[in-house]
């Protein structure tokens, strides 16, 4: 059998890009998602709201729902200030596997632990198995009708405080409806869109941030 999409991203980085160079790996990775073969990465546009509220919250302790390539992983890892750790957690371990590779390419395999499974059953674990009280910053990407339940299982667990910051990719498109809903007419939350562009195309889609208030 042939290779996979997320092979064929993994060797365009291992091509064209730098070991041990975050920016570099980024850089391939887009240019092949824009010019070669389209890929569900945030992406550079989006990417760069990422970027803004990862600096403005200055995270400690950042968790990622959905790591797919490590593309975000990346993003995300690159601008940890020393001693600061990103949780990942992918449940498909063809992707885990690309991602790993990833990840170590851009030389942040340190400061990242990509946790494969459903993120149902390891958010409860996080306390016990990464000795986490809370996490500064959430990023989800994973299956869009699973940004609710697991936002409420976050809660539920104790695993965000007062100030945590939720950024939700794809709130337009594929659209994550019922999240909008919940997080808009919550008075736990505090939300803001950020709009934007679906990855790689001139199609809208936005990034959703909402501060938990406690
Ligand atoms: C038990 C399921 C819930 N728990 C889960 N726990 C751990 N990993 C999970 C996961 N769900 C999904 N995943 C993983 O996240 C990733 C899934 C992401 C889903 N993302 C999308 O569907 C998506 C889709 C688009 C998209 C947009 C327009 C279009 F025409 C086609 C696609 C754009 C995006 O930016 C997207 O993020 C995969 O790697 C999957 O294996
Ligand atoms: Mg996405």
């Amino acid at each position: 059998t042939g290779s996979s999409r997320p092979q064929r991203m993994l060797k365009a980085v291992q091509k064209n890009a730098t070991k041990g160079d975050p920016k570099s790996v980024i850089s391939a990775i887009d240019y092949y998602c824009r010019h070669k073969e389209w890929a569900m990465n945030v992406g550079d546009e989006k990417g760069l709201i990422l970027d803004s509220v990862l600096t403005e919250v200055n995270p400690s302790t950042a968790l990622e729902l959905g790591t797919y390539c490590g593309y975000s992983t990346v993003r995300i890892a690159r601008l940890l200030s020393p001693g600061s750790k990103l949780i990942t957690i992918e449940f498909n371990p063809a992707f885990a596997a690309v991602a790993r590779q990833i990840i170590a390419y851009a030389g942040l395999q340190d400061k990242v632990t990509l946790v494969e499974g459903p993120s149902g059953d390891l958010i409860p674990k996080m306390k016990e198995r990464f000795g986490i009280k809370s996490f500064d910053f959430v990023f989800l990407d994973h299956w869009k009708d699973r940004y609710v339940p697991d936002t409420k299982l976050l809660e539920d667990c104790g695993l965000l405080r007062k100030g945590t910051v939720l950024l939700a990719d794809n709130v337009i498109c594929p659209g994550a409806p019922e999240y909008l809903k919940y997080v808009r007419n919550s008075p736990r939350y505090e939300s803001q869109y950020y709009k934007s562009n679906l990855e790689y195309t001139k199609v809208e889609d936005g990034l959703e941030k909402s501060v938990f208030l406690g």
